[in-house]
């Protein structure tokens, strides 16, 4: 039983690159750590696969090209885990969480969507973060055989009816228009429970 009961579950998911970190984290410092918490699914996994493999858990969260030369391993590997248990690291996930809101920022199954939708049905709301080839090519994204066409990339994109789709690529202001939305959202809900 997850022990806390959050006002909003936002349930973030966007191919490589199309920018779930940049926008989770600029959402969170708006409505403050007290109120918003990031909660990765793809963390309990890292520090799992680190710890195995002696590997740089920090490396392992970050943007760079550490984390994505491990990809291919720990999608796999983090697959095993889901077959025995597709809630596994949505639990993870969750134990420490106490603020009111949650931002999920990387979901990527739609096991892991169903898991907070039957945990929290009234609660979620689907966010998907879109950018072009082009702007996430800039960002450092190169389409690679095994992972751009597999469940870890393509398992959302059907079979969700996304509540906001938030297009970032360059432009700021487009990007706070949006922002301004979804915060208007959360921090209603918010006022009513
Ligand atoms: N609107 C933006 N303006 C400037 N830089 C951005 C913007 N969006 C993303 N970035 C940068 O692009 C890179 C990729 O963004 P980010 O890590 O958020 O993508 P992601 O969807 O989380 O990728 P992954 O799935 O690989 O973790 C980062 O260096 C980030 O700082
Ligand atoms: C292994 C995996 O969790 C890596 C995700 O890393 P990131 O969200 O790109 O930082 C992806 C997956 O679980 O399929």
């Amino acid at each position: 039983m997850t022990p806390a009961q959050p006002s909003s579950v936002l349930l973030f998911s966007g191919k490589r690159k199309s920018g779930k970190d940049y926008v989770t984290d600029l959402l969170q410092k708006r409505l403050s750590s007290e109120t918003c918490c990031i909660l990765r699914l793809s963390a309990p996994l890292k520090r799992q696969y680190a710890q195995d493999h002696h590997l740089d858990y920090e490396e392992l969260l970050g943007a760079g090209q550490y984390k994505e030369s491990y990809r291919s391993d720990m999608i796999h590997w983090g697959e095993m885990k889901r077959q025995e248990d597709s809630g596994f690291f949505c639990r993870l996930a969750v134990k420490n969480a106490v603020q009111p809101i949650w931002i999920i920022s990387d979901c990527r199954r739609l096991s892991d969507v169903r898991w907070f939708q039957e945990e929290f049905p009234d609660q979620c709301i689907c966010v998907r973060v879109e950018a072009s080839e082009e702007t996430r090519s800039q960002r450092g994204w190169s389409f690679t055989s095994g992972i751009d066409d597999a469940e870890s990339e393509c398992g959302l994109d059907d079979g969700v009816k996304f509540d906001l789709i938030i297009r970032n690529d360059e432009d700021d202001d487009v990007l706070e228009k949006q922002m301004q939305g979804l915060l208007s959202l959360v921090t209603n809900r918010m006022k009513l429970n």
